[in-house]
């Protein structure tokens, strides 16, 4: 089944000069389950594209449609509720507020929705994300791999369809970027959620279903990856 769908998307920033066109004119399909990483030189429009499917930033032309509905007919409030509930949004940096511990950074987002936070869901996610005995830590008393974990955690806490992740381990060891990507695939597999990993690291590519390659705003290959 076919959850996203992207046709004819331009992005262009700026004016006259300063004119940039990050995403040139790009279509393709996701089907729902699939684990895609976008790939491409700095500046080749990744993180443009992840911005416009998460409804973060609007199109200069062109149609995101997720799950049948394109993202931008809805009203400003139906956004904001698709943006909390639907999709899932993993950074470089955790972003994670640093007042909160680790249990209110995973659950914020269900308090910002005014919904109830379900304990067998919440110890079951904090169980899956190695975080049982940091539950009531702060984010500078985490290591970096942990925070990351944390910013998951976050992303994953309202079960969204979508989860998109740009350069979600580019802030850490191998060690710790293998765990990353390992929960990534985990939640992928488990809950069916379609995954876009936007990557500067091949072996992460690799381990994806099918890698899109960037090239100035263009996609220049779309490659299923045989495993
Ligand atoms: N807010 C903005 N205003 C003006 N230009 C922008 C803006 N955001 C991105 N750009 C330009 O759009 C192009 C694509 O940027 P984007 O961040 O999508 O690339 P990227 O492939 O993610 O790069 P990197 O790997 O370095 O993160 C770049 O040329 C960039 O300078």
């Amino acid at each position: 089944m076919e959850i996203l769908k992207i046709e004819n998307l331009c992005k262009t920033y700026g004016s006259d000069e300063n004119r940039v066109t990050a995403l040139n004119d790009i279509s393709f399909c996701v089907e729902k389950g699939e684990f895609v990483a976008i790939i491409g030189q700095s500046g080749s429009g990744k993180s443009t594209l992840l911005h416009l499917i998460g409804g973060v930033e609007k199109p200069s032309l062109g149609t995101i449609t997720i799950d049948g509905k394109e993202i931008f007919q809805r009203t400003p409030e139906e956004l904001a509720i698709f943006r909390r509930r639907q999709v899932g949004l993993v950074y470089q940096f955790y972003n994670l507020i640093p007042i909160l511990n680790v249990t209110e950074n995973i659950t914020l987002p269900l308090k910002l929705d005014g919904q109830k936070v379900n304990e067998e869901r919440l110890n079951e996610l904090i169980g899956i994300l190695g975080l049982q005995d940091r539950k009531t830590h702060l984010p500078k008393q985490l290591s970096g791999g942990q925070q990351q974990r944390v910013s998951i955690g976050r992303a994953l806490i309202h079960a969204p369809a979508l989860v998109l992740a740009d350069e979600p381990t580019g802030n850490l060891d191998n060690k710790n970027s293998h765990d990353i990507i390992e929960l990534l695939k985990y939640s992928n597999k488990k809950y069916n959620q379609t995954l876009l990993v936007v990557t500067h690291d091949e072996n992460i590519a690799l381990q994806a279903d099918r890698i899109l390659r960037l090239e100035d705003g263009n996609i220049v290959s779309d490659e299923r990856i045989r495993k």
